[in-house]
């Protein structure tokens, strides 16, 4: 994309000015050039002295990827250079067709602080506005009101994308809507776990208002609502892998985030009870199941990736344009990959299936780094967001002060799979069976695989029953019914307005000549 504006690095004075065509107000010594594709509008307004002038809005990076929304004046003796200066940008704009024009918002206004409504209102909408998107907003009277919506009523041929304001929950409820109608537009059965989804063809954007906000995190490296507004005006677009998860052939979920069951899934269960709280349920319960140090009984089969899918601990990041991301099997791969499979499990009965069984504290599938302010690496730093891959991280039964250890290293830089109680695996796919416990005599409570610091799981008086030692899986947040879950990870399967963690802040001064033709006689500076 070409760049608009050179810039000159004097400051002009007043004297100066009428010398220049066609520059910008409060000349400083900042030069900035602006990507086409960074500009968010240009737009009319009249400046002090009530004369009219135009203003540039555009993109400019501030710090941890954060972006906001910067604007230059336009001031020019020569109303036709200046005239022609617009006419180009917006002719540039106009070739954009990427960007969306209209949306379908919908605000969960009881999400993290309760300020769903309030941030979209005070903070996104005048961008939307400003950038010339029609919105139609739907605040949510009830769970699953997104959801249902978007499966059967709401027409989706008016709209270039849907945008989510409210949490990873929130998000979820926007991801099966539209998964859900696309398959049923397709006729596709879900319940299949081996079915070939279609993807979705609407973006879907987020604007962080939950209380974890992970998948915008993970995908755009911050969460705050007006960098995620100015990903959706320009139109970023994010493909992101999706699990779908299943219970005896019968389809449960779909997941992009964290599959956890254990101590992320007792976490959840017992933060339910705490909503009241707001984002610091989590900490609460974290704390709790915690002391709590319970393990469970399964068995884990999956079925590795390739090994050009990477491990994950090379440390190699999932940044904006992974090359790993790039290379999506086609569906000819998929299906000769099936056939190898089904060869390979003629033979030895597993087709490439590996087994684990074991006394585990965590099993977490991460489909993604699930980075957020909690653990700015994540639970995988280096899980991919498009791949077709999960990276299974098994945390066998240890000491306390162990799992401590393992924990912190979710906050800083160290090597959280570096402890020999720890595995992970990059899968396709994986299953899990809970142990299925005998109903136990009081003898063998002291065997128990459930032990329990906080809330004793078996009184004294009584015996213990095979339910009350299974954990259950938070899928993204929300409570499976089932334990004996199958996973598939969908590659590529929804698209967001985000383009993955940029590598370095691009620095907004550059020095070299414009690339795209401008009126001539034109001097550019920005206002700072
Ligand atoms: C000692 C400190 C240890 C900190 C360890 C932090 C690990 C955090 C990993 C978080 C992964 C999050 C994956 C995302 C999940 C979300 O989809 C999902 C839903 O989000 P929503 O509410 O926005 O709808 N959120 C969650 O599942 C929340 C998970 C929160 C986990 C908090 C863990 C706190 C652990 C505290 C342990 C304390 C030990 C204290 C010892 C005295
Ligand atoms: N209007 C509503 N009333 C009650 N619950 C809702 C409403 N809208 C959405 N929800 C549900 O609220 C839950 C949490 O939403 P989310 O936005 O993820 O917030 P948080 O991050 O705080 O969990 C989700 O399960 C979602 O289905
Ligand atoms: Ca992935």
């Amino acid at each position: 994309m070409g760049r608009f504006f050179s810039s000159t690095k004097k400051s002009v004075s007043e004297e100066s000015r009428e010398d220049l065509p066609c520059m910008a107000e409060g000349l400083a010594s900042h030069s900035h050039a602006i990507q086409v594709c960074e500009i968010v509008a240009v737009h009319k307004t009249k400046d002090d002295d009530s004369k009219e002038t135009r203003k540039i809005f555009y993109i400019s990076r501030t710090r941890q990827h954060q972006w906001r929304c910067d604007d230059v004046t336009f001031h020019s003796a020569n109303q036709g250079l200046c005239e022609q200066w617009i006419q180009v940008i917006n002719e540039q704009l106009s070739l954009l067709t990427n960007r969306p024009k209209s949306l379908l918002v919908y605000i969960n206004p009881y999400g993290g602080k309760r300020r769903g409504r309030r941030i979209y209102e005070q903070k996104v909408a005048p961008l939307f506005r400003r950038a010339c998107i029609l919105a139609d907003v739907i605040v949510t009277e009830r769970a699953n009101h997104a959801r249902d919506h978007l499966k059967t009523e709401a027409n989706l041929d008016k709209y270039d994308g849907v945008v989510c304001v409210g949490g990873d929950g929130m998000f979820s409820e926007i991801l099966h809507g539209l998964i859900t109608r696309t398959q049923t537009d397709n006729k596709v059965d879900h319940n299949q776990p081996d079915a070939e989804l279609v993807p979705c063809s609407l973006h879907i954007g987020i604007i962080p208002a939950g209380s974890t906000d992970c998948i915008c995190f993970a995908t755009v490296g911050t969460n705050d609502p007006v960098t995620s507004a100015l990903h959706i005006i320009v139109g970023d677009s994010q493909p992101m892998d999706v699990c779908s998860v299943h219970h005896n052939d019968s389809f449960l979920r779909y997941s992009v985030s964290l599959l956890g069951y254990g101590f992320y899934g007792d976490i959840l269960t017992d933060s339910e009870k705490k909503r009241w709280l707001g984002p610091a349920r989590y900490d609460l319960s974290g704390v709790k199941t915690f002391l709590s140090h319970n393990y469970y009984e399964g068995r884990i089969s999956f079925l590795p990736a390739k090994n050009n899918n990477g491990d994950p601990r090379d440390k190699l990041q999932c940044l904006s344009g992974c090359r790993i991301c790039q290379h999506k099997p086609s569906s000819t791969d998929t299906q000769w990959e099936m056939s190898e499979e089904k060869e390979k499990s003629d033979k030895d009965g597993m087709g490439g299936w590996s087994v684990i069984t074991g006394k585990f504290i965590a099993i977490n599938a991460a489909s993604m780094s699930c980075a957020c302010p909690r653990s700015p690496q994540g639970l995988s730093p280096s899980a991919h967001l498009a791949d077709g891959t999960t990276d299974l991280i098994l945390v066998r039964k240890c000491s306390r002060l162990n799992f401590l250890r393992h924990l912190l290293r979710h906050t800083n830089k160290e090597d959280q799979f570096d402890h020999s109680f720890v595995e992970v695996h990059r899968v396709r796919k994986f299953r899990f069976q809970p142990r299925q416990h005998e109903l136990v005599s009081l003898e063998d409570l002291s065997q128990s695989p459930k032990k329990t610091g906080f809330s004793p799981i078996c009184s004294a008086q009584t015996t213990c029953n095979h339910s009350t030692s299974h954990s259950s899986w938070t899928c993204d947040g929300e409570i499976l019914p089932n334990v004996a879950i199958q996973v598939s990870v969908q590659c590529q399967l929804i698209r967001l307005f985000a383009r993955g963690i940029e590598e370095q802040q691009q620095k907004c001064v550059l020095e070299d000549p414009c690339t795209l033709s401008a009126p001539e006689q034109s001097t550019y500076q920005s206002v700072d």
